[in-house]
């Protein structure tokens, strides 16, 4: 069993997102500018939010934080939207999900200037994303393709199984693996598939996308198959001092002793979903998508 190192793999991509950066700086042009909208208080999302900013003093962008309390209305944020599509300074943006309640999502997302959504969220990003033009991919499918790449795991013709259908996760994803590029044959389970158990079993590439914390259980899988673990839930915790620790969707213990290759959490696709979004900045920043 190899252990698909997502921490090294997304340092190695940061050196040389920061190699590039330099070579801008070195003649003359802008520095990439990232933007990140974050709203409330929630743990995980003042942590991703606090890592970005972090990743983009180490590759060399300047990077901003617009903080909103909970009770931000609509209003407020979308106006805020519509000032950061119009700042010339700022290359893309981000707004963090979740978003309170009251709060459309959609409306937020769609509001977002497609050359600025280096998410990959908007609509227009996606269509073109499923036509196969270029465009912005959002950051974790984006991330576990370069994984998949990266230690040469054989994709074409091979059975891959996501369970989990989320607009940011299993959807994507499953566009991406049927392309071209990577040919595999994909299904997409969700809460209404009937013989998960056995669905999951036909997998040679399974990704785990769901939210719920060891889901995915040592008699689901394949011998020899790839598992992809993209669950990151905080669950309480008395053997650490913050209280809480992370966990997968996967049954690491049970199900690691059968895999070819297995994503660990922490350090699998979550640091690679960090360094898609400098990706994506880089390329707004190039105007490589939309000229
Ligand atoms: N606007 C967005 N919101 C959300 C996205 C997104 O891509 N754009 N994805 C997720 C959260 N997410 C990115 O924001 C994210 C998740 C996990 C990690 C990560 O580095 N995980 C680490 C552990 C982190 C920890 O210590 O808690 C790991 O798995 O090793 C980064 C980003 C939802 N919202």
């Amino acid at each position: 069993m190899i252990l698909i190192d997502g921490k090294k793999v997304a340092a190695e991509m940061k050196e040389e997102i920061a190699a590039k950066v330099k070579e801008l700086k070195e003649r003359g042009e802008k520095t990439p500018h990232l933007a990140a909208v974050l709203v409330g208080h929630d743990g995980g999302s003042e942590t991703y939010v606090a890592y970005k900013i972090k990743d983009c003093e180490a590759v060399g962008y300047k990077s901003s934080l617009i903080r909103y309390e909970d009770d931000v209305t609509e209003e407020e944020l979308l106006a805020k939207v519509q000032e950061l599509n119009e700042d010339d300074d700022i290359d893309g943006f981000i707004v963090q999900l979740p978003l309170p309640a009251h709060i459309s999502e959609q409306k937020v997302i769609e509001a977002i200037d497609p050359k600025k959504d280096v998410d990959g969220f908007h609509p227009e990003n996606v269509g073109r994303m499923v036509i196969g033009l270029p465009s912005f991919v959002s950051a974790t499918p984006f991330g576990i393709v370069e994984l998949l790449k990266r230690y040469n795991i054989e994709t074409s013709g091979k059975n891959c199984v996501i369970v989990g259908r989320s607009n940011i996760v299993g959807r994507p994803l499953s566009v991406l693996m049927s392309q071209k590029a990577i040919n595999a044959t994909v299904t997409v389970a969700h809460s209404r598939t009937k013989n998960l158990e056995e669905l999951c079993k036909s997998a040679d590439i399974l990704v785990a996308a769901i939210g719920v914390p060891e889901f995915v259980k040592g008699n689901m899988v394949k011998e020899g198959a790839v598992v992809i673990d993209v669950g990151t839930t905080r669950v309480k915790s008395d053997q650490t001092k913050s209280g809480w620790k992370l966990k997968g969707d996967v049954l690491f213990d049970e199900v690691a002793p059968k895999c070819s290759f297995i994503t660990p959490v922490p350090g699998g696709v979550g640091p690679m979903t960090r360094v898609s979004l400098l990706h994506n900045t880089l390329l707004a920043a190039s105007g490589e998508i939309y000229g």
